[in-house]
């Protein structure tokens, strides 16, 4: 089997290889990745420092064909890559060719960015003085990047880290290798100079954790947990070096007695259950108000018992399977929490045996759930939902509001009026109508508020706020 290797200065490099394992068949090796240490790490940053002389400097044009040739490739290979990525993470074959787009989508964005790089002249409050406000790259960016979106989330982070004009050291989730490899290949194929990014695979408490000792990285990019946000932020604050953390979310998922119940039951159980609940964006708490929530449980239920849960390169199958063995017991844990914490499993929970060996887990619905539950304030990151039962909007609101979360939010309803106050009033940084909370859009910013995320957004025109610093320059002719 071929050794994918790191990639630093430019070239493949790397002994120590470890299998990457299916998880829809525990007995497909992907294949197999080299793992880094702190001395591939040390290594890398001094590639990047060196390169990013040269790299701040390239013309727009040059950054622009790069990402563009990237773009091209991505897409054009867009059923090989989904299907990798569908393999080594267990999303369907069709969300993995979808998250594939999105990131082909995402790098063709930049390219167009990097053409449209500009600042400012202003008349200084001084005569004869003139005033630029110019953004300038801001160095050695380290990206951290977790398993559940492992080609839309490394390209949403590397593409505006180049466009911008810095040089990059990237960790990918150590669960999700190959997409990230297939990354670096494609853009080291497109004439990225060497150094200008460079790959570190291998676990966090090593790899990502030389990052964040290493004090040649001037900016840190993270996605994943809040626990190991908190471990990222910490010693980026001590070293005063930029940050961006996109972590958690519990997002509210509001039904309004009003709303189409056919609309309502599919975003709940696409923001709840679909890529298998695997998403910072899930519907893990539904709020109903009680004039519909026996209809909506009904059929949700029904809904849930259509849902084809199977091998993610399976035509058929809407579920694929739990990431791996640890997440697929963090499920279970929940499941029994839930349980225990007085919550009525309506439906699923239990482990499925499918053909092949895999973490297969029939999605599971608690209904008489409360918002203090911890099903209701921890993150699960699995296809289990609780649906919260209240009297009215400024019930749902106020519940809605009540997390220490705040990501996505969406609301069910025919009502302008409540849509609108929801639009204005819900503590999320992204709100949702008559949608899922799940499935963003790759041209506009994403992020949320409190426990969710920390620093400037990404995506979009929004991402340089992160991947610039500011220059305000005074000149007298
Ligand atoms: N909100 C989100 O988008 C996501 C949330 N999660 C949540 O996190 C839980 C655990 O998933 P997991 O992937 O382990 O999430 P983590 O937060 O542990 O991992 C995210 C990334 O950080 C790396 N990392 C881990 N420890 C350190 C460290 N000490 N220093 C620097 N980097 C580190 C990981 O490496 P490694 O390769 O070793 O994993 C991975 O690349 C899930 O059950 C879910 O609740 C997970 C993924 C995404
Ligand atoms: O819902 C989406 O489209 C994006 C979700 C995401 O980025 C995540 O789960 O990390």
């Amino acid at each position: 089997m071929t050794l994918h290797q790191n990639f630093i200065n430019g070239d493949w490099t790397g002994t120590e290889a470890v299998p990457n394992f299916n998880p829809s068949d525990t007995n497909d090796i992907v294949g197999e990745f080299a793992r880094g240490d702190a001395n591939d790490v040390a290594n890398a940053v001094t590639a990047a420092r060196q390169a990013f002389v040269k790299w701040a400097h390239s013309g727009p044009m040059e950054r622009h064909a790069v990402l563009r040739k990237a773009s091209d490739e991505i897409l054009t290979r867009k059923e090989e890559l989904g299907r990798l990525l569908a393999r080594e993470e267990g999303k369907t074959l069709a969300e993995g060719i979808g998250e594939t787009v999105r990131a082909g989508q995402v790098f063709d964005f930049f390219a167009g960015e990097a053409l449209r790089l500009a600042g400012e002249t202003v008349p200084s409050i001084r005569p004869g003085i003139e005033v630029d406000i110019t953004r300038e790259p801001v160095g050695v960016v380290g990206i951290i990047t977790p398993w559940n979106f492992p080609i839309a989330i490394p390209a949403w982070k590397i593409a505006p880290a180049l466009c911008y004009g810095n040089t990059v050291v990237f960790k990918p989730a150590d669960l999700t290798p190959g997409c990230a490899w297939a990354i670096v290949d494609i853009l080291k194929r497109a004439g990225l100079p060497g150094g200008v990014l460079n790959l570190v695979m291998g676990k966090g408490s090593v790899v990502g954790q030389a990052m964040l000792d290493h004090s040649g990285i001037d900016a840190i990019t993270f996605t994943g947990s809040v626990a190991t946000g908190k471990r990222v932020a910490a010693p980026c604050a001590e070293q005063m070096r930029k940050v961006q953390l996109e972590m958690g979310g519990k997002n509210p998922l509001v039904v309004l007695d009003d709303a189409d119940l056919d609309t309502a039951v599919e975003c709940a159980v696409n923001g709840a259950f679909f890529s298998t609940g695997q998403r910072c964006t899930a519907s893990s708490r539904l709020i109903v108000t009680d004039g519909i929530h026996d209809h909506f449980v009904k059929s949700v239920t029904t809904r849930m018992k259509a849902l084809v849960v199977d091998n993610a390169l399976k035509e058929g199958t809407h579920i694929g399977p739990v990431v791996d063995q640890n997440q697929f017991e963090q499920d279970e844990k929940y499941i029994a929490i839930g349980r225990d914490e007085g919550a009525h499993l309506a439906f699923g929970g239990e482990r499925l045996n499918r053909e092949t060996p895999g973490f297969f887990l029939q999605p599971a619905l608690f209904t008489e759930a409360t918002n203090e539950m911890r099903i209701s304030r921890e993150e699960i990151f699995g296809p289990v939902a609780s649906v919260i039962r209240v009297g009215d909007y400024e019930e749902a609101l106020a519940v809605a509001n009540d997390t220490p979360f705040g990501l996505s939010a969406g609301i069910c309803t025919q009502s302008l009026k409540h849509a609108s106050h929801f639009k204005r009033n819900s503590e999320a940084g992204m709100v949702m109508v008559n949608l899922p909370t799940a499935g963003v859009d790759f041209h506009v910013p994403f992020g949320g508020r409190k426990g969710s995320s920390y620093g400037p957004r990404e995506q979009g025109r929004y991402a340089r706020e992160f991947y610039t610093t500011v220059k305000t320059a005074y000149i007298q002719p």
